[in-house]
């Protein structure tokens, strides 16, 4: 491994719906970004359709002027994968979601790449144990995980695995950074934080329509109307410091008398309290310790956030929906 981890050069393999996008975003910050997928031809076709796709964003005001030109500058397709791979600080595999092609591609990818490439895979679910015996020097592979449509969600999932040496999660996340996106660190789980926090909503969701409680369209509202509204700007732990923990406690207990253990307080969330640690209102929370000034500054950051928020839905209207 050489000192310099800074990443300028990047090919992504597979460049299908999110292999795109994140090519598209990456040659847009101003990496040099190179496309591969099934064969040259289909490579050229990907980005033929990436340019397009940057256009349109651009005349619908989406991707500020110019874009279109920067991405044309920056991305390139044309090559093989073994040609394609062999120069570049970076390469992100966004093949299919299948362990076996996933192993296969990042295989050939880290025996024709430079030893001290850093090798990042998309996968939503397959752990990093699966896929890095298929790779050569896996201490420089990682799961670097974008979301759908990752030109626009700034959130990545970042996933050492046992190998995996620090540098390498920092050398991307500072390339995250430059492409103005947050990458945040979690451990090699199936379903990661983002797909069991998702599929947990879903599931509950789900359970409220089969018990009668409301239909699907209306937990579609209430979700984004009222504790979605907040997910934006802050997070569960965030909300619940400004909701006020002992609160919490006390609802905890009445869902634990209906539903039983599945939903009892978090023991964290109960040392808290016992702690006197009851959010924002006593400046003593979960995320931390609160002084007058950052209490104002929070309350004004949230009015704010959520007045906004309340525009551009205003301003948007309602998403299309599907006839039933
Ligand atoms: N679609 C989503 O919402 C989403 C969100 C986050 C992560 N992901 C993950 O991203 C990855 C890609 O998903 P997608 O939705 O973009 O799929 P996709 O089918 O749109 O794209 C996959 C691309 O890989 C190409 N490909 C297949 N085999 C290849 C090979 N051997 N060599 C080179 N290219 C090959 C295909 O031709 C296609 O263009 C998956 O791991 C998926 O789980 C998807």
């Amino acid at each position: 491994m050489t000192a310099s981890r800074t990443i300028t050069t990047v090919t992504v393999v597979g460049a299908g719906y999110m292999g795109g996008g994140i090519a598209q975003s990456l040659a847009l910050a101003g990496f040099s970004v190179e496309i591969v997928d099934v064969d040259v031809e289909a490579s050229i076709k990907g980005l033929q359709r990436l340019l397009e796709e940057a256009q349109q964003f651009e005349d619908q005001g989406l991707y500020a002027t110019g874009s279109t030109a920067t991405i044309k500058a920056n991305m390139t397709a044309g090559r093989t994968l073994e040609e394609a791979v062999a120069e570049v600080d970076f390469i992100e595999e966004a093949v299919i979601e299948d362990p076996q092609v996933k192993r296969e591609v990042l295989g050939r990818i880290s025996e024709h790449a430079r030893e001290d490439a850093i090798i990042g895979t998309n996968t939503s679910t397959i752990p990093v144990s699966v896929l890095a015996p298929a790779v050569r020097f896996p201490e420089r592979f990682l799961t670097v995980h974008f979301s759908n449509p990752a030109p626009f969600i700034p959130g990545v999932e970042l996933v050492s695995g046992k190998a995996t040496t620090p540098d390498v999660v920092t050398a991307v996340k500072e390339l995250l950074a430059r492409a103005d996106r947050e990458g945040a660190e979690v451990a090699d789980t199936p379903g990661m934080v983002l797909n069991r926090l998702q599929y947990a909503l879903l599931k509950e969701a789900a359970n409220v329509v089969e018990e009668g409680i409301a239909t699907p369209e209306d937990v579609d509202t209430i979700v984004r109307t009222t504790f979605g509204f907040r997910l934006g700007f802050f997070g569960p732990f965030a909300i619940a410091d400004q909701a006020g923990l002992d609160v919490y406690a006390k609802g905890f207990h009445t869902l634990r008398e209906a539903y039983g253990e599945r939903l009892a307080a978090p023991q964290v969330l109960l040392d808290n309290v016992e702690a006197d640690r009851h959010g924002v209102k006593n400046s003593k929370g979960w995320t931390g310790d609160f002084d007058d000034d950052t209490k104002a500054a929070l309350i004004a950051y949230r009015n704010k956030a959520y007045a906004k928020m309340g525009e551009l839905i205003r301003e948007l209207g309602p998403a299309p929906q599907g006839r039933k």
